[in-house]
């Protein structure tokens, strides 16, 4: 099973419709410029499900029309391409401005879907940098971007990946490429500390009400803090942060890079860099090789989303006046954070959604437990959850009690397990298990046979991975079990650093 490339239909032209979004804002807030072409550029994958949020034909984007736009060749009418500025806060310490110096934001879709090239020459904001992104690192966020989305992860979204023979130099000489991202706003906290940072108050209004008028519209009637708007805007977004930290810890996904500039403000997952998912549950796992304080290390990321979110609260802080406002919404992702966690665990356990009271603090407890024990066996987090779920049909767990070295742990933390389930359908509590733990997930290995492969000019690796990615929690053919097998000796050699 792949997911190849479509024949490309030439006759079919741009259906895209452009308006002014992000570029109504004025000069203040991004620069206007043409990508920088690249040479002989070709169209190494798609995904047709964003083309279908995107609402273009899957065909077209392996058109010459959509090649050349999407690797920066050409502008189509009605696009206005621009790269944007924002400052942020990189590994705890303020950086300063940074801005998009490698992403160019193409337009918005009338359908209210921003468009922006990853990659495409270099801008106002690129510094030292060459405004590319390399073959390897572009397969990475295109097939994270979509497994993300298929997991049900709020992230940008991946349409196209084009790829081509221009060296870049990194460690080495690669070659370049070009993600095509979609998302509603590519807007970040970092966007906000920009204006903050330089007490242009005025522009830091009009970003935030245009981010309230076009993403919350809701805050303009809040009750809350004295009917403050931007208060309750720093609240929605603490809560949607959350919901996204929630995903991640639930999922075993590493982001690497927790950096304010790196925060989307509609609580996406933006910038597949170093990220991972969890091989073997580990809470101090770091997947960022250029992490040496482990600042962004898997269990600590929770709350980085929350220092994160004070940097943004201090930024909004001239438009909300009073710090109690502030303080409030910022509290919302104390109370957000653990509730949504404890959700995403229990789908994942096959336990009922309770109300509240009791069975909220014992399945705490139990899930506290669990996580205990997988951290000290180091035991595989995908492999543990899909073998789980099989065992709650069949009622055989030994195939889960040997991934376990602690089996007296084990079978005490089991017979918990059994007490909490005893009232529910094994077999329904099954189905909806096999639905929330997924089979296939981007381990850092997989990623890397698809790009030696695509490296060496055979794109069929990336092709099935992109498939089985697609639909995770599907069982797929025997022939896949490979994409959902622990990870080889040498998957703890790869490393990944912010060199993209
Ligand atoms: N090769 C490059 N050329 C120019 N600028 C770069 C390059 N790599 C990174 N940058 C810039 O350095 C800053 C931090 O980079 P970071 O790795 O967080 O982002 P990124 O991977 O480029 O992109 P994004 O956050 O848009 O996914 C950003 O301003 C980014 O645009
Ligand atoms: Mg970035």
């Amino acid at each position: 099973m792949s997911s190849p490339l479509p024949s490309g239909d030439a006759s079919a032209s741009s259906p895209l419709v452009w308006r002014n979004g992000f570029a109504a804002l004025g000069p203040a807030f991004f620069t206007e410029l043409q990508p920088t072409p690249l040479p002989a550029p070709h169209a190494i994958a798609v995904s047709a499900s964003a083309a279908g949020w995107l609402g273009v034909a899957h065909a077209w984007l392996a058109s010459d029309e959509a090649v050349q736009a999407f690797s920066g060749n050409a502008v189509l009418p009605g696009m206005q391409p621009m790269a944007s500025v924002y400052s942020g806060h990189q590994f705890g310490v303020w950086a300063g401005q940074l801005g998009d110096g490698r992403a160019i934001l193409l337009g918005e879709t009338e359908g209210g879907i921003e468009v922006q090239l990853k990659g495409a020459g270099r801008t106002p904001y690129s510094r030292m940098g060459d405004g590319r992104a390399v073959l390897r690192s572009s397969i990475r966020e295109f097939l994270c971007s979509e497994a993300m989305h298929a997991l049900g992860v709020p992230t940008t979204r991946a349409l196209c990946l084009t790829g081509s023979p221009a060296p870049i130099y990194r460690e080495e000489v690669e070659t370049a490429a070009v993600v095509t991202r979609l998302a509603p706003s590519f807007i970040r906290f970092g966007h906000f500390e920009h204006f903050a940072a330089r007490g242009q108050t005025e522009e830091l209004r009009q970003l935030a009400d245009y981010v309230i008028d076009r993403y919350y519209p809701g805050c303009r009637s809040t009750t809350a803090f004295g009917g403050n708007a931007y208060a309750a805007l720093l609240q929605a977004v603490s809560e949607r942060t959350a919901a996204l930290l929630a995903h991640w810890q639930a999922v075993g996904f590493c982001h690497g890079v927790m950096n304010t500039d790196n925060m989307s403000i509609l609580g996406l997952t933006i910038d597949y860099g170093p990220f991972q998912f969890l091989d073997a549950f580990d809470p101090g796992h770091i997947c960022n090789h250029s992490d040496s304080q482990g600042r962004y290390a898997f269990g600590g990321q929770p709350n980085v989303a929350y220092w994160n979110l004070y940097c943004l609260a201090q930024a909004l802080m001239p438009l909300i006046g009073e710090t109690e406002h502030a303080q409030a919404a910022l509290e919302s992702y104390k109370d957000v954070f653990p509730a949504e966690f404890v959700a995403r665990m229990r789908a994942k356990l096959g336990l009922p959604q309770p109300a509240a009271g009791d069975a909220q603090a014992s399945d705490v407890a139990l899930i506290e437990a669990l996580l205990q024990l997988l951290a000290a066996g180091k035991v595989d987090y995908p492999i543990f959850w899909r073998r789980l779920s099989h065992a709650r049909a069949s009622g055989d767990y030994e195939p889960v009690r040997d991934l376990f070295l602690d089996r007296a742990g084990w079978d005490a933390w089991l017979l918990t397990y059994q007490e909490h389930t005893a009232q529910t359908d094994p077999a329904r509590a099954a189905v909806a298990m096999l639905q929330a733990n997924p089979k296939f997930v981007l381990r850092n290995h997989l990623g890397e046979e698809a790009i030696r492969a695509a490296k060496a000019g055979d794109f069929s690796v990336l092709h099935t991975l992109q498939a089985l990615l697609e639909r995770p929690f599907d069982e797929h053919a025997e022939q896949d079990a490979h994409w959902a097998d622990f990870p080889p000796a040498w998957a703890s050699t790869i490393e990944i650093s912010c060199s993209s």
